[in-house]
């Protein structure tokens, strides 16, 4: 059992132990504070430091909670100064942490004069403002010690420098043209489904369902999932087909893609192109079964991600995936539209939520894959600035998820579920982040990978069940 002295010393002694406590405990604070109950809880709760007068104990604990939290933090954002003037730190952290130490007395006034005016103070979301301000600065601070503590200048790859991924895989062909007929018609049929890049669809489906979820609440007809989630299926089918088609060429040097069915001839390409097309017709005519703007949307998901993304972002540009973010963050639209027959600003909040996680989901495959992005020829951020940078990026767009996660959760006034499921999620994937700084492995890189398929996924869920059921 470690003695307090030596807990200090842990803490004051490791400079990120220090700036991820303090981040963690900042980030719980505002997402309680952007939940509803806290809203109620400074009504209830008017007078300061101490709460007192009659109102039910949920908020009252609420209210408590925040302020103890608040005080504790405070304690921490001070412990973490001193590590920070005293530790072996990266000079650059000073200035975000002298911005929230100006920032955090401020805050805790502003708060103080929300539940004196019973939750009505002037400029009431600069309470929320000034928490994810703390916030991004703390996420910065962490970002810049990470990379001074565990970063190196590692050079960019060149194609050039790559040797092909081996290809005997393209005897895959001949191999299935030998088998009965049965087995080559099942192999056909499993071709065509790796087509569809079927292990992307669970999570791109749940976005457009939480956004229907968001939407209609617990009026969400059945028919609206199954319409939009057959539409969403074939459409993302049809746009993981043309991928594949007009990627098949870059493929082929990959180790992760040299297996595919047009690069081992399991299927003529003319077949691919005809497949993809009648998955866009059918999707079309499914989603028209809902109105027309979320057929206009499925089309321009299925073009985006098809044209722009696969021919023009990702072979240019190292800003890819970020800007081909707005692919996966379309089914939010879509899944709004489909309910509302527009698109809507809380469709759009969850869409933003989605576009600034993808490259922090992204970016672990990028530094897994370094090599085959490099064998590819893709300007990968890995490939390009290094993996290094990469992990800095990484931690920076998972803050930025953080805190659009939480503004969603404000805007719409969801419930402590989503506050919760953010809140336990979002520290593992803190947490594999920065192992995966430490550890510099390709399974630390997956494992960060799955905890940013698995925060998502979970606030998704926790999204739905807190707009149907709560
Ligand atoms: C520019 C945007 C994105 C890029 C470049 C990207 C890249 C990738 C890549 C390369 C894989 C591995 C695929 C494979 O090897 O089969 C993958 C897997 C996956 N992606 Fe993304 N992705 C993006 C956006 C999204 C979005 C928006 C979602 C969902 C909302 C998503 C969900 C998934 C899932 C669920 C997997 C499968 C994980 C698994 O295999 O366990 N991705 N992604
Ligand atoms: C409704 C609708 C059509 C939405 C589109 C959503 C969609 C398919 C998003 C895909 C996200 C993405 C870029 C995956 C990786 O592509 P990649 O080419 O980088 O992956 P790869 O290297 O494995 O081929």
């Amino acid at each position: 059992m470690k003695r307090p002295t030596q807990i200090y010393a842990a803490f004051i002694d490791n400079p990120i132990t220090a700036l991820g406590t303090t981040t963690v405990a900042v980030y719980l604070l505002v997402v309680i504070g952007a939940t509803a109950s806290l809203g109620d809880a400074a009504a209830a709760c008017t007078t300061w430091p101490i709460c007192s007068g009659a109102t039910n104990d949920l908020t009252m604990a609420v209210a408590t909670g925040h302020r103890l939290l608040a005080f504790l933090t405070g304690v921490l954002l001070l412990a973490t100064t001193y590590a920070i003037v005293y530790g072996d730190t990266s000079g650059r952290v000073t200035a975000p942490i002298a911005v929230a130490l100006v920032l955090y007395p401020l805050q805790m006034a502003h708060g103080a004069l929300l539940s004196i005016t019973a939750g009505s103070p002037p400029i009431p979301w600069l309470h929320l403002g000034f928490g994810l301000t703390i916030f991004g600065t703390l996420v910065l601070a962490l970002a810049w010690q990470l990379e001074y503590e565990t970063g190196s200048a590692d050079e960019p790859l060149h194609s050039e420098d790559m040797e092909c991924a081996n290809s005997e895989l393209s005897s895959v062909a001949t191999i299935l043209s030998e088998q009965p007929l049965g087995t080559r018609l099942k192999g056909r049929m499993f071709a065509y489904f790796q087509l569809m890049k079927p292990r992307l669809m669970w999570l791109l489906c749940l976005v457009a369902v939480a956004a229907m979820a968001l939407a209609a609440g617990s009026a969400l007809e059945t028919r609206e999932i199954l319409l939009t989630i057959g539409g969403g299926v074939l459409a993302i089918g049809a746009s993981g087909t043309f991928n594949h088609v007009f990627e098949r060429d870059v493929d082929r040097k990959m180790s992760r893609t040299n297996d595919r069915p047009l690069v081992t001839h399991q299927l003529p390409k003319r077949n691919a192109i005809l497949f993809g097309i009648a998955l866009t017709v059918l999707s079309t005519i499914i989603f028209l079964q809902l109105n027309s703007l979320t057929a206009a949307l499925g089309l321009i998901a299925i073009l985006f991600y098809s044209v722009i993304y696969t021919l023009v972002l990702k072979p240019n540009t190292v800003q890819n995936t970020v800007i081909g973010g707005a692919a996966g963050a379309l089914p939010a639209l879509i899944g709004w539209a489909a309910v509302t027959g527009r698109i809507g600003i809380t469709g759009i909040a969850l869409a933003a939520v989605i576009f600034v996680w993808t490259p922090a989901h992204f970016y672990n495959l990028a530094l897994a894959y370094k090599e085959d992005y490099a064998r590819g020829g893709f300007p990968m951020m890995s490939v390009v600035r290094g993996e290094t940078t990469t992990r800095k990026h990484i931690v920076l767009w998972l803050g930025t998820t953080l805190a659009a996660t939480t503004v969603l959760i404000w805007f719409t006034q969801l419930s402590w579920l989503v506050a919760v499921t953010t809140a336990f999620v979002g520290i593992i994937f803190l947490w594999a982040t920065i192992r995966l700084h430490h550890e510099q492995t390709k399974q630390a890189a997956f494992r960060a990978f799955h905890a940013s398929n698995a925060y998502l996924g979970a606030v998704l869920l926790a999204i739905v069940v807190d707009a149907i059921v709560i």
